[in-house]
């Protein structure tokens, strides 16, 4: 299943399937929030019993009234309140807190396990939104909705008890209203409803053209592009501010009169609940605890249908995120393959999943392959690699290079055919095993934020700091690393931004090598480092290269001359494969391609060498 950004595939029941999920490890924590909403509704319920029996105590006995015992009892009340009033606001506050904890690390912990192939689907903006901001308004309705549903619920139907209990005339009376009370909250809930809606839709778009304008800051300027970026983002501001003002008139009309409406049910309470007192059918207390009743039933009234409007509004996070979390990876071990590495560990062997872990070789064999249906991008891809080579993979842009390694690393899987490992597809073997044994370098690098030194230690998570300097050293950054002011401890500020192209390039590439792949995948991309990078690299891969299988996209003649096999590849055939000799010899593809576009390149080379 597919959780894109149009689509949710968790239409129904999406809000019980999420309440599961936060009330299972937390039921502990839910029961208490419930027990302090419940206490607190009886409490503050109390309250208007004991006035009304202060108030009949008061016209009973006048000056003789005992009011002492109801004053204790006021206080006990009020103290009750007070201490449950704290203790929900800290434990339902904690629960809201824990639920978007949980529900951010599961979210995080199972988007890391999905395939590449969601990610083509699902623009990372939109899946950030959803870990972040969804989660985080789910958890807030699913704690306090609780415990105002637990407060409110229970407070209105005690109410309405009370007082059918303590005169059902007066009772049918001012309930009446209430029907009409709830027919315009509903309508000002809908209205207020939509424009929220249409509100974080124009919020979305602007923190997206902020996204844009900030994160595209360069190009926008040599674009000359600032005042159409002002422009466009100005007619979204005035949009927002339109509909902000909008719900704010909403709001603000309800609330006054909402007051208007229990006014005139307090009224009314008073005018036959006092020509009642006067004929003496009626105590003076049930009068007071009316009126008071008519009023206090309000505040859980507003809670209550707040709180279910507040459940509707959330209903598409909770779809879009619980849609997250049933996509399963659509690359992961087969039961076979976890049956094996059940009994490879029982048996402590040597590998997760108990076969051999010396690669001999690596075929691709009858490989057909596309991102999309109907758009082949790999087509009759045959390809046997001994342990050990070096294969550098050539073509025209688009042909399909970066396709051939993203199957080799098992990031997607061929559509027909296989990739073989040792002759065994590699479906058949652990996919945690295959992806250990790799290391890649991308062409455009990425560090995370953290040092230099938790960098490179991300190959290999119990790597010694003499093994991180020796990755470094092989290729060959250490003293450029020991060159900066803090060394290996440099901090790598979001996006390396505070490092050069190839200075983060040779750091993953040392981080690609600390854990001794047995085959390595390199995109070379020449193209985004400085000539004196290039040589570093060029230096360093001759001994980083010794003993591995490697699969290089390359750009550079001297990697592709080096070589043992080039492959060339165009619309995603194998057109020809060879050595460097053996195809110039052959007159064909690569020679063709060797005299557009490496010729100049050689060219250079033998001048700098001295050879012409
Ligand atoms: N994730 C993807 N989803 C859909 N199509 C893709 C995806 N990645 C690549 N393609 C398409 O597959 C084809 C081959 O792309 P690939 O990146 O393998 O080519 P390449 O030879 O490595 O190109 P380059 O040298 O420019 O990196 C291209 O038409 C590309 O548009």
């Amino acid at each position: 299943m597919d959780a894109t950004q149009n689509s949710t595939p968790f239409e129904k029941g999406a809000w019980k399937a999420v309440f599961n999920r936060c009330y299972q490890p937390q039921k502990k924590l839910f029961h208490r929030v419930i027990a302090l909403a419940l206490t607190t509704a009886g409490v503050e319920a109390s309250f208007t019993l004991i006035t009304k029996e202060v108030f009949d105590e008061i016209a009973d006995k006048g000056a003789d009234a005992q009011l002492l015992g109801y004053g204790l009892v006021f206080f006990t009340a009020l103290a009750v309140l007070v201490i449950c009033i704290r203790s929900f606001i800290r434990l339902t506050g904690k629960l809201s807190m824990t639920l978007m904890y949980e529900l951010r690390k599961e979210s995080f912990e199972h988007l890391q396990s999905l395939s590449f192939s969601f990610y083509d689907n699902n623009a990372v903006g939109w899946l950030v939104s959803r870990i972040t901001s969804d989660t985080a308004r789910i958890a807030r309705i699913v704690a306090w909705g609780t415990l105002d549903l637990f407060w409110g619920i229970p407070m209105i139907l005690a109410i309405f008890i009370v007082l059918f209990v303590l005169d059902a005339r007066m009772a049918l009376i001012v309930l009446a209203l209430f029907p009409l009370l709830a027919g315009v909250a509903w309508v000002f809930n809908q209205k207020i409803l939509n424009s929220s809606r249409e509100l974080r839709k124009t919020n979305s778009r602007l923190t997206a053209v902020y996204n844009e304008g900030i994160a595209g800051i360069q190009t926008s300027k040599i674009l000359v592009r600032e005042q159409q970026n002002l422009k466009e983002f100005k007619v979204d501001t005035d949009k927002m501010y339109g509909l902000s003002m909008h719900n704010l008139l909403l709001t603000s009309a309800f609330f006054p009169f909402v007051n208007v409406f229990v006014s005139l049910a307090v009224g009314i309470a008073l005018w036959l609940g006092g020509v009642d007192v006067l004929a003496g059918v009626l105590t003076l207390g049930t009068l007071v605890a009316f009126m008071n009743y008519a009023r206090t039933l309000m505040d859980p009234m507003l809670e209550v249908s707040e709180t279910l409007a507040n459940l509707q509004r959330t209903t598409a996070c909770v779809e879009r995120v619980m849609g997250l979390l049933v996509v399963e990876p659509t690359i992961k071990d087969s039961d076979a393959v976890v049956e094996l590495m059940k009994r490879a560990y029982e048996s402590d062997h040597q590998t997760l999943d108990g076969l051999e872990n010396d690669i001999r070789d690596i075929e691709f064999k009858d490989i057909q392959f596309s991102y999309k249906p109907d758009e082949p991008v790999l087509s009759d891809f045959n390809l046997k690699v001994p342990a050990g080579s070096t294969v550098a993979l050539v073509g025209p842009t688009g042909s399909g290079k970066s396709t051939v390694v993203s199957l080799l690393c098992r990031f997607y899987e061929p559509n027909q055919g296989q990739v073989l490992v040792n002759g065994v597809d590699y479906r058949d073997r652990s996919l945690l095993w295959l992806q250990s044994n790799l290391g890649i370098v991308l062409q455009t690098p990425f560090l995370f934020t953290g040092t230099i030194r938790s960098n490179i230690r991300y190959g290999k998570l119990d790597a010694t700091d003499a093994e991180i300097e020796a990755a470094a050293k092989a290729v060959n950054v250490h003293d450029i690393i020991m060159g900066m002011e803090h060394g290996y401890e440099t901090q790598v500020q979001e996006g390396g931004t505070n490092l050069s192209t190839g200075q983060k390039q040779l750091i993953s590439f040392a981080r690609a090598i600390i854990h001794d792949p047995q085959i390595l995948v390199m995109d070379e991309a020449t193209s985004s480092v400085d000539t004196q990078t290039e040589a570093r690299l060029q230096k360093s891969l001759a001994t980083v290269l010794k003993g591995r299988t490697s699969f290089i996209i390359a750009h550079r003649l001297s990697t592709i001359r080096n070589a043992d096999v080039i492959v060339v590849i165009e619309d995603g055939r194998l057109i020809e494969q060879g050595s460097h000799s053996e195809l110039l010899e052959k007159k064909g593809h690569y020679f063709e391609l060797y005299q557009k576009q490496f010729k100049n390149e050689l060219e250079e080379t033998l001048l700098k060498e001295g050879e012409i």
